[in-house]
């Protein structure tokens, strides 16, 4: 069946494996290959550089202490030469840098919002809003982290430390043997450390990040409700158990890391010690020249110093693989209700809509809400939803919008299975009035314009004139010009009810949905607002959610709902007259208010 979906944050959560991660990036990287082209060959031709640094700094000694060809001034310019080489080089590969992920970021974190708004609204449901905003960051920020660190770091460090543990065997094989074993180990131990010892814990810590991520936005979207309990101390007491937590699991990542750091500087002593021994050892036998020795303090320090920056590069990487693994899991997970394959999009016609022997469960829900359910709707006809609570009203509404999928049966709208054509198209030709419909932090002229961008500011002010919305916005201080603040707060429900119905005005779609619409209005605003709503359903398809009696009776059919099944339908008039049932009884709790 379909509509289980949980995201990762508090069950069951999905870890890739470092290669799956790799392999995310690899495509970041690729979304612009000549510029990584660039930035790998420059950085390789710094490496390379960077190797002979040392063989230059050894034959200048040469040629100092007389073992040399005496060219001490040739070998001087070759040093610097290199040396100034080196930087240049890097310079380059960096300025590449800066530009490949400044973008790829951007594309990046781009590709992941529009992954996670397409998300089923499910989903949604079972995720914090907040989690996902720390995932998508922490995820663009450990891009950069890697793909500097590796490019820049940690892949030149074992391209160095290869090269000069290489040159050695040639020039000593003894000591070269001895430096290329200890790097070989010393490189395997530091990954698998990082791999399968500190990433386990560092995503324990990251899961609780999101948490407190979770958390604080959770809180802030709440807030009029923690200030109305005066419950802030509570709210400071649950935020601090969590902060807590994480610190109890961060403290652990850290430790971790130190004692990971602890066997590198044990491996780089090793190398250090057993080199310059055995070095000593040479020169004494008169088998290694002052230069030579140089050379090859020279080559150890450098070792040393990239050993020590490998020790460091790999738990970055680690640490940012870690950090990017969320997104990458986004880019991996299916979205849950897909359009089928070269599905065309939604062509809107009259509006007759069809339920066909629909069955429908609720994730985590062990019973059916809907079981064989069939309704027709005309097209044109106004039909009212009414019913005790949890009976099934809204859902009926978001199987319409395709927001879920049926288990089995179909929904058809003009004569198209709502699953065969495009969400976006199909739900672009649905206005829906939502109870508490969430305004954006525009200004009131985008928010009503939202079904239609497009639109006219003319067009705009004739739609808030129907929806009897003008005179509120004129009086506020900057017209329709004025931000609505988050969510919308900046207005009454009253008000946020009223630029939703001349958003759905606006979208002059052929079915119109009002859930709950007039809700919050006055009796006299309602009044205003019904013969609005009445003025839009002419020749269109409309559903009203409704509790008010008011808001429905002049419906072409009532549709009573009891735990998801229709158990009364007709006009008002023609339920009333069945003087019991369901309806009946609605009237007259109505009729004694
Ligand atoms: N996302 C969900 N996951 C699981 N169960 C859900 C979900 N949404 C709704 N339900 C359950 O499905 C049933 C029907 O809910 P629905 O919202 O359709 O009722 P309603 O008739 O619109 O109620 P109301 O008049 O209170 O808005 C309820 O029992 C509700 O708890």
């Amino acid at each position: 069946m379909t509509g289980h979906f949980d995201d990762d944050d508090a069950r069951a959560p999905r870890v890739l494996s470092n290669t799956a991660v790799l392999a995310f990036l690899w495509r970041q990287w690729m979304r612009r290959p000549w510029f990584f082209a660039a930035l790998v060959g420059f950085t390789l031709i710094a490496t390379t550089i960077d190797v002979f640094i040392p063989v230059a700094a050894g034959r200048l000694i040469d040629t100092m202490t007389g073992t040399g060809d005496g060219r001490h001034w040739a070998a001087f310019a070759l040093f610097l030469g290199l040396a100034i080489a080196f930087n240049a080089m890097r310079q380059i590969a960096v300025r590449f840098e800066i530009r490949f992920s400044s973008a790829n970021m951007a594309d990046m974190t781009t590709e992941s919002f529009a992954r996670v708004q397409r998300f089923a609204l499910d989903w949604h449901a079972n995720t914090f809003a907040g989690s996902v905003v720390r995932k998508i960051t922490r995820g663009m920020w450990a891009y950069d982290t890697i793909t500097a660190t590796l490019w820049f770091g940690l892949i030149p460090s074992v391209l160095v430390m290869a090269g000069l543990g290489v040159y050695m065997l040639f020039t000593w094989p003894l000591v070269g043997l001895y430096a290329l074993c200890v790097t070989a180990l010393f490189i395997v131990a530091s990954v698998l450390m990082s791999a399968l010892y500190v990433r386990p814990q560092n995503i324990r810590s990251n899961r609780l990040d999101s948490e407190l991520g979770g958390a604080v936005a959770d809180a802030m979207s709440g807030i009029a409700t923690v200030k109305g309990f005066g419950a802030e101390d509570r709210e400071d007491q649950r935020f601090h158990a969590l902060a807590w937590r994480w610190r109890g699991e961060v403290k652990k990542t850290w430790l971790r890391f130190v004692n990971t750091w602890l066997v590198q500087i044990i491996a780089v002593l090793a190398l250090q010690t057993g080199l310059t021994g055995l070095l000593i050892g040479l020169w004494q036998r008169g088998e290694a020249s002052p230069g030579a020795v140089v050379f090859a303090i020279t080559a150890f320090m450098l070792m040393a110093g990239y050993m020590r920056r490998f020790g460091e590069e790999v738990q970055n990487v680690q640490r940012g693989l870690d950090e990017i693994q969320d997104i990458a899991a986004y880019a991996r997970q299916e979205t849950q209700i897909a359009d089928a394959p070269g599905a065309p999009d939604f062509v809107p016609g009259p509006g007759a809509i069809i339920f066909d022997r629909v069955r429908f469960t609720y994730a985590g829900q062990n019973r059916p809400l809907y079981e064989d359910f069939s309704l027709e709707i005309p097209a044109g006809e106004k039909v009212a939803l009414v019913g005790p609570t949890g009976s099934g009203k809204s859902t009926f509404v978001k199987l319409v919008q395709r927001l879920y999928d049926v288990d089995a049966g179909s929904i058809r709208i003009d004569g198209q299975d709502v699953r065969e054509v495009t969400q976006g198209s199909l739900r672009r030709s649905i206005a829906l009035v939502p109870q508490d419909p969430a305004l954006f932090h525009r200004s009131i002229a985008e928010n009503i314009a939202y079904a239609r961008p497009d639109a006219s500011m003319d067009d705009i002010i004739e739609a808030a004139k129907r929806a009897r919305a003008h005179d509120f916005i004129t009086r506020l201080p900057a017209g329709y010009d004025t931000l609505v603040g988050e969510r919308g707060v900046k207005l009454s429900g009253g008000e946020r009810q009223r630029v939703a119905i001349a958003r759905a005005v606006l979208a002059d779609a052929q079915i119109l949905i009002f859930d709950e619409a007039t809700s919050s209005l006055d009796n006299e605003t309602e009044r205003e607002v019904q013969e609005a709503m009445a003025d839009v359903m002419a020749g269109r398809t409309a559903i009203v959610i409704a509790h008010r009696l008011s808001t429905i009776r002049d419906a072409d059919r009532i549709l009573v709902f009891h735990e998801g099944r229709i158990v009364e339908q007709g006009t008002h008039g023609e339920l009333r007259a069945q003087g019991e049932g369901v309806y009946a009884r609605l009237a007259a709790l109505a009729a004694a208010e």
